[in-house]
């Protein structure tokens, strides 16, 4: 599947640069989109469903709901990582869409974050690929031209961390059960230079020393503490209050708000871009270690046993 999403994507020329278009490859210079697939600008609803990503856009609000419904726990394999990447770029190319919320369409998770089957047993290639789609979706949300908000409906480990933090607001359901954070720690794996980064960008300096070096995952309350969420809510008030807050966010015209965002998020952005591919091989040549591979099969094996 992700192979063929991958074959229609369309590289267009404008003058001297190049823009690639339905798709996610981010080959582009700049943080504007300008593609030359017809934009919609309607006061239409529409709804689309793939297997792993349900859309729904409201044409009267500009509001946009993404919903991840990869049973059993929304990990991001390439496939899923692949559309919802689509789906955003979508998204973003539509003028009838404003914002976009993300969530999860299945109960008590958000995301298990990166699918971690694609980090085992593979061969190289496949981890290069894997690896450059994960750094797609996070240029895609961080680098996002329109709002987007996190409403987050359960757990939300690692790369679901990661794509909750590359939104501009979060609000997490203040059930207890539920975590969020940079766990890789814990799974003897390391979080790349931009997942650090996004996470001092959210909550600071030492707190990330500390997150990142224990793997540490916060309680819904702590989270909000230590400001990696912005707001608690009753589990059933998480999509209401992402529509009333996207609501105030739509108030301010969108150029003043995109271009502050860009100025605040474009150097983090660049800096990834230029170093797509050495991120990509330090990616391979950690997950291709014995030790590393063998520290992930423990860790799926735990996940197993503690269920039986
Ligand atoms: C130098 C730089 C170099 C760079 C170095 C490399 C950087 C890599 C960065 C990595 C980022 C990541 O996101 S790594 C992924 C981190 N994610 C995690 O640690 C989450 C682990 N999962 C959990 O904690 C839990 O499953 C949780 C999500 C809370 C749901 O709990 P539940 O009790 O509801 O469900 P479970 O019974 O545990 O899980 C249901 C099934 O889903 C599977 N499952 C759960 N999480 C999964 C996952 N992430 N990937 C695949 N499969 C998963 C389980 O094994 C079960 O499979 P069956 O038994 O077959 O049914």
């Amino acid at each position: 599947m992700a192979a063929v999403l991958r074959r229609g994507f369309r590289l267009v020329s404008f003058g001297s640069s190049q823009l690639l278009c339905g798709g996610c490859k981010h080959g582009r210079t700049s943080s504007l989109s300008i593609c030359s697939t017809s934009s919609r600008n309607s006061s239409s609803s529409s709804s689309s469903s793939s297997s792993h990503v349900k859309v729904d856009l409201d044409g009267s609000t500009g509001i946009a709901v993404v919903k991840f419904q990869s049973s059993p726990v929304n990990s991001m394999s390439l496939d899923f990582l692949t559309e919802l990447c689509i789906s955003l770029e979508k998204l973003e190319l539509d003028r009838s869409c404003r914002g976009v919320i993300l969530t999860s369409a299945l109960p008590k998770i958000f995301s298990a974050g990166l699918d971690i089957t694609e980090m085992y047993g593979k061969n190289p290639e496949h981890y290069a690929e894997f690896w450059k789609s994960v750094q797609e979706i996070w240029l895609k949300v961080y680098g996002y031209s329109k709002i987007a908000i996190a409403a987050i409906n359960g757990s939300s480990p690692a790369g679901g961390c990661l794509v909750s933090m590359a939104c501009d607001y979060r609000i997490m359901a203040d059930d207890p059960r539920y975590r969020i954070g940079l766990n890789e720690a814990q799974l003897g794996i390391v979080a790349p230079f931009w997942f650090k980064d996004t996470m001092v960008n959210t909550v600071g300096f030492r707190t990330t020393e500390l997150s990142l070096q224990f793997g540490l995952m916060y309680s819904p309350s702590d989270a909000l503490k230590i400001g990696l969420v912005d707001q608690v809510v009753p589990e059933e008030n998480v999509l209401s209050t992402a529509t009333e807050t996207i609501t105030k966010w739509l108030a301010i015209p969108d150029h003043a708000r995109e271009i502050s965002k860009s100025m605040m998020r474009k150097p983090m952005v660049d800096r990834l871009l230029a170093s797509r591919e050495s991120d990509i091989k330090n990616f391979v040549n950690f997950i291709t270690k014995d030790s590393i591979q063998k520290s992930l099969g423990f860790y799926m094996n735990s996940l197993k046993q503690r269920k039986a």
